[in-house]
């Protein structure tokens, strides 16, 4: 299988969500597949807020860096670069619309839906068994030289 955008693009990160290199992190692995990315992710025990369902902020978590990747990517495609374009989250809203079964695997999918110069909007949805347990949207944008997150992937 073809790598993820992580380990291609960034294997030393440690952002709790999606750094590779982050012991106690949740790894979500971004995949590009139609018009968006595509991430499969099975919880574990600790993540859950009742049993056997996942945590809200968790669900949170696995949205917010997979969406990042999602505008990370976009930007890259769009500007030619060379690696994804170095963006963090400006704002991202959750709806968690049914409780999300977490002893098994999960798919969140991501698309973007409107940017403009460094700022990328993108909606997501986490699907359980065929079913979307929760939406989300966000805005992310891509940081100039300067900002403390320059250069810290
Ligand atoms: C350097 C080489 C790196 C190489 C990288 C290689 C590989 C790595 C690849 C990819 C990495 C991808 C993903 C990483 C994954 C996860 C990272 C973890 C995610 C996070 O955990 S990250 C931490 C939490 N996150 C923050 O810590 C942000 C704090 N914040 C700020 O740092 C600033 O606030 C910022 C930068 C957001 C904006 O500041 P700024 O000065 O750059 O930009 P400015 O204000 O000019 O806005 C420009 C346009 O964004 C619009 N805009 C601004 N803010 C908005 C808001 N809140 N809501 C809606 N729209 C907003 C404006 O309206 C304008 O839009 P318009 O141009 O259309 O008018």
């Amino acid at each position: 299988m073809e790598q993820a955008l992580q380990d291609k693009f960034a294997p030393e990160t440690r952002c709790f969500g999606c750094g590779p290199s982050n012991p106690k992190g949740l790894h979500i692995k971004s995949f590009p597949e139609g018009d968006g990315l595509v991430c499969r992710f099975t919880p574990e025990e600790h993540h859950e807020g009742f049993p056997g369902f996942l945590n809200g902020g968790i669900i949170g978590t696995l949205f917010d860096c997979h969406m990042n990747w999602t505008a990370a990517y976009f930007l890259m495609k769009r500007d030619n670069l060379p690696s994804p374009a170095p963006t963090v989250t400006a704002e991202f809203s959750v709806q968690l619309l049914k409780p999300t079964p977490s002893r098994q695997e999960l798919l969140i999918r991501a698309r973007v839906v409107e940017a403009q110069g460094r700022r990328v909007k993108v909606e997501g949805e986490l699907v359980a068994s065929g079913e979307v347990t929760a939406r989300a949207s966000g805005t992310f944008v891509a940081v100039k030289q300067g900002h403390p997150a320059w250069g810290r992937w």
